[in-house]
């Protein structure tokens, strides 16, 4: 029996296409358009993931939460990768397509879920069809992400994970590194932990531990990383906040965006990234 079911509309999004999963106690729910995670409870009731209230999929637009798909590049596209100039998105193509449903499997301890999406206009690639496969692996304590394209090509992705935090304030995340690349000050930086949110927070960690620690709250959530080069940190604190559409005014103090991320692009190589997360109680 499939352990996948077809479901229309999230939250306030009632007329998008989804499919919830489940496994003993844990759930998610993924949304076809974008391959976008918006949901992942390892308890019922218990989210992990951070959702905009003002998020919407008319007009083409990225769903503000959860976990965006950034792939082919990341962030503006680079000249490399864009040798004719073409206008294009930013954070790549896939955020804003509809993806597939492929398979779901019932394994002894987890169950899984496939989606895929094929793209023909990849800039400096359109005589070919490229694939991009979501995999997501539901266990009864942890969720692993995984996104692959077997293609050996310059590319760049990203799991850009919106994580729900009680207080901004107090939210810590350990294991990022000490270097980094501050893109709000566009400049290198090495810096002792922890990352204190009291302003905009872009940087590229260029040294992240295979396992992050994400404490807010009475909750620390484990980020193990696979296949990466870097993570990315962000939030737009209160003024640019203001400035997005689909944020609340006050919406940057309730998530932290940690991003699994490969961003090099010194030789074609295929991809394979992963995060897993892990949501445990420390009191
Ligand atoms: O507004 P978006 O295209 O979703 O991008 C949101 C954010 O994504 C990443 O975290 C980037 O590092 C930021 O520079 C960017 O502002």
């Amino acid at each position: 029996m499939s352990s996948a079911s077809a479901q229309l509309g999230f939250a306030h999004l009632t007329d998008l296409p989804c499919y919830r999963l489940q496994f003993q106690q844990a759930s998610l729910v993924v949304s076809l358009y974008g391959g976008h995670l918006l949901s992942y409870q390892p308890q019922p009731g218990q989210e992990t993931l951070w959702l905009s209230p003002l998020a919407s999929w008319h007009q083409q637009q990225p769903l503000r939460g959860g976990v965006p798909i950034c792939w082919p590049w990341f962030g503006p596209i680079e000249a490399k990768l864009n040798p004719e100039q073409q206008a294009v998105p930013n954070h790549g193509l896939v955020r804003n397509r509809m993806w597939t449903y492929i398979d779901s499997q019932a394994h002894s301890d987890f169950n899984s879920l496939t989606l895929s999406i094929s793209i023909d206009d990849m800039p400096g690639h359109r005589a070919k069809t490229l694939s991009l496969t979501l995999c997501l692996r539901l266990y009864a304590d942890k969720l692993s992400i995984t996104l692959e394209c077997d293609e050996p090509m310059l590319q760049q992705a990203a799991l850009h994970s919106y994580f729900q935090v009680p207080s901004l304030n107090a939210c810590t995340v350990q294991g990022l590194g000490q270097r980094f690349m501050d893109k709000v000050r566009q400049q290198h930086f090495i810096e002792a932990e922890p990352v204190v949110f009291n302003q905009e927070i872009d940087r590229v960690y260029l040294e992240p531990a295979a396992q992050l620690s994400m404490q807010s709250g009475h909750y620390q959530l484990l980020i193990d990383q696979q296949g990466h080069d870097s993570t990315v940190l962000w939030n737009p604190a209160a003024e640019r906040s203001k400035a997005m559409a689909d944020l609340p005014d006050h919406g940057y103090q309730e998530f932290v965006c940690v991003e699994t991320a490969q961003l090099q692009m010194a030789t074609p190589s295929p991809l394979q990234l992963t995060q897993t997360l892990q949501l445990t109680k420390t009191e």
